[in-house]
């Protein structure tokens, strides 16, 4: 990718539910190795640009692009394919599975060897099976969760299972992490954790991170760029020293602390 050329080229973006707008017009560019926020009160569409840019939904206006291909009409397993993981606001691992299975699951589609060698047993099955278990064991050690390997996942504390949550989200190699409220119901001591490891996986995978956070201070500690959206629209988008004293953004957040 050249270096001038951003990763991500979100292109006047709309989606429109029967007469409801939930997001309008919105343009947005992410440059390889950024690490920026998204924020907006509740209900402004934050969660509904992740699902456009994720293929859950399908923008009824506008482009998205990464890495100069259009993902518009692609499915979510594409997206993923060409370079898009996410999390979620809420938890959705496979709970009866167990940690390193649902790591596996996410790296299944990297994984080099095919259907076919596997129903077959073909040696390439093996190999293929063995890489993989030794892939995701590096994962969940980066994420202090490989002595966890063969828990069910539904057995992990809280914030252990928001932690495999992205490392699943990991596995699947993408170039833009999209992290939906990561920090979501963690302890301060498990959210300041939980940052110093998002900013460790963006140098190690060399990623661009754009992620949704209501806590104020946390997102102007990490991010160094932040984009507001209010009722659907952009309304703002710089440092967090600009957006703190943007009025726009003090104005939609009125009554709700913006520093
Ligand atoms: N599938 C849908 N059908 C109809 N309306 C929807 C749908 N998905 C989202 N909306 C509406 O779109 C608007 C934006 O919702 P969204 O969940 O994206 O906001 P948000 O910024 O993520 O909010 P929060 O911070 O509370 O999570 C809301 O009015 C919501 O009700």
């Amino acid at each position: 990718m050249e270096k001038d050329k951003p990763l991500l080229k979100v292109e006047n973006v709309g989606i429109r539910f029967g007469g409801l707008r939930a997001v309008s017009n919105v343009n947005i560019e992410l440059y390889s190795g950024e690490m920026a926020g998204l924020i907006g009160p509740n209900g402004a569409g934050k969660t509904t640009f992740f699902n456009m840019l994720t293929g859950v939904y399908v923008p009824t206006e506008g482009q998205i692009v990464l890495n100069g291909k259009q993902l518009n009409n692609l499915s979510p397993y594409k997206i993923t394919r060409n370079g898009i993981s996410r999390t979620f606001q809420n938890i959705r691992l496979f709970g009866e599975l167990s940690v390193i299975d649902n790591v596996k699951v996410a790296y299944h589609s990297q994984a080099k060897h095919t259907l076919f060698s596997s129903i077959l047993r073909l040696p390439s099955h093996f190999a293929g099976e063995r890489e993989m278990e030794e892939r995701a064991t590096e994962f969940l050690k980066i994420f202090s969760l490989d002595r966890f390997k063969n828990e069910k996942a539904k057995n992990l504390p809280y914030g252990q299972q928001r932690r495999l949550e992205i490392a699943r989200a990991l596995a699947a190699n993408p170039k833009l992490l999209l992290l939906d409220e990561p920090a979501a119901g963690m302890n301060p001591h498990e959210t300041r954790e939980l940052m110093n490891l998002i900013a460790l996986i963006r140098e190690r995978f060399d990623l661009t991170v754009l992620l949704i956070e209501h806590d104020m201070p946390l997102v102007m500690g990490v991010c160094e760029r932040i984009f507001v959206l209010d009722h659907g629209q952009l309304i703002a988008e710089g440092t967090p020293a600009e957006i703190k004293n943007n009025p726009k953004v003090i104005e939609a957040y009125l009554g709700e602390e913006v520093s």
